[in-house]
């Protein structure tokens, strides 16, 4: 592991020079990696190994849609894709990947399956952290290891594929073979990771549950309905709304954000806007502090793992989900985003000769 200064602090990271593909392969070679669950995480981490070169096979539910998923990406069944059971005894490491909440419905029919040796793999601290609430404990001999890509699994195989990678952060909860810290570095690597950065389970359920409630999904839907709102309400079109509180920042902005910070962006943009943006952010984040704080306090308590483990056990759960996803879209604000997409020059049709 490499020691490096993260804005003057030293943390121990793994880089893909450091631990090239190579030497992951190597250390996995006699192993059977069981991707267990096919739904978001589970095809990007399972695609990427397999396309590294590492041995896979797939596990899912028969007779469902993301059996077919599975058989359209090239899993054969009986071959390299198998009901989630068969696939958990075939394999040496079992990647834990179906949601949060069918992790706790399958418990009983994966523990028989970790035998001594073994490595159980999770990309969420959730099950092990609250295991009060979920009744995940495993067995005491065999590894177990996260490895967390932040960021969609639809990401991690769009950016394997264009030759970039997402980074993740990798914890060990158990080390019973001696073998824990290569594999889940190897597992790391081999999943398409940028760089690694060490965590723990509860350190990274923690942090993934505010980001995801807060800057990275609650918080900026908030921002976005709260100027977008104010905007309408003062008399301007949606289309100006729409383009001054969302297509700018994604379209112009972040991308300028996300390649050289900031201070960057700002300084690319007009010295009137610097100025006001420099007056106006902290006026913001104290506004929103409090709610981080009500957020964070949430989190530890373990009320934001109940909510989800609630919600997301019932029968219609995707039903559910789905139907406030559809609120969200049938938004005014949400409705102007479509049109404004469609009016992308990329997505207009090929321009015709004059
Ligand atoms: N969605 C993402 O990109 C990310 C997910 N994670 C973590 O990765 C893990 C997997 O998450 P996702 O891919 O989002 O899960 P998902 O919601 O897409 O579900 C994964 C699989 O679980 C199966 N499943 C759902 N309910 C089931 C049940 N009752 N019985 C049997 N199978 C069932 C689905 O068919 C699917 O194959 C979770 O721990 C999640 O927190 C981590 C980083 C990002
Ligand atoms: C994509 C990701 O890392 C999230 C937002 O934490 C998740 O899907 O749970
Ligand atoms: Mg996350
Ligand atoms: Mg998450």
């Amino acid at each position: 592991m490499a020691k490096m200064n993260f804005g003057g602090v030293e943390e121990n990271v793994v880089t893909r020079d450091e631990f090239p593909l190579e030497k992951a392969r190597a250390t996995m070679k006699e192993e059977t990696i069981a991707v267990i669950g096919y739904g978001v995480q589970g095809p990007g981490q399972a695609l990427n190994l397999r396309d590294n070169g590492f041995n896979v096979i797939v596990g899912q539910r028969q007779e469902s849609k993301t059996w077919d998923k599975a058989v359209a990406d090239g899993w054969e069944p009986g071959v390299n894709l198998f009901p989630i059971e068969e696939a958990a005894k075939r394999g040496t490491v079992i990647q834990y990947l179906l949601s949060d909440a069918a992790q706790i419905a399958l418990w009983p029919a994966i523990k028989p399956h970790l035998t001594a040796g073994k490595a159980l793999y999770f990309s969420h601290g959730f099950g092990i952290t609250y295991k009060e609430r979920t009744g995940i404990v495993p067995p005491k001999d065999i590894d177990v290891i996260l490895v967390a890509p932040k960021g969609s699994g639809t990401s991690l195989r769009r950016l394997f594929v264009a030759g970039k990678g997402l980074n993740s952060s990798f914890a060990i909860f158990q080390d019973a073979t001696g073998r824990a810290q290569e594999r889940v570095v190897a597992l790391g690597i081999g999943v398409g990771s940028g760089y690694l950065f060490e965590t723990t389970f509860q350190k990274e359920v923690y942090s993934d549950l505010t980001g995801e409630r807060g800057s990275l999904m609650g918080a900026i839907q908030g921002l976005f309905a709260a100027q977008y709102d104010l905007l309408r309400r003062r008399g301007h079109s949606p289309s100006e709304a729409f383009n001054e509180s969302v297509e700018e920042l994604t379209q112009s902005l972040m991308p300028l954000v996300a390649e050289n910070g900031m201070d960057w962006m700002y300084a690319n943009c007009s010295t009137t806007a610097q100025r006001g943006a420099l007056d106006w952010w902290k006026k913001f984040r104290d506004a929103v502090a409090p709610v981080f704080e009500d957020l964070y306090d949430s989190v530890a308590s373990g009320e934001e793992a109940q909510r989800s483990i609630d919600s997301n056990s019932k029968e219609d759960y995707r039903e559910k989900l789905d139907a406030e996803l559809a609120e969200l879209r049938e938004s005014e604000m949400w409705r102007a985003g479509k049109t404004v997409r469609s009016l992308r020059p990329e997505n207009q049709p090929e321009a015709v000769e004059k």
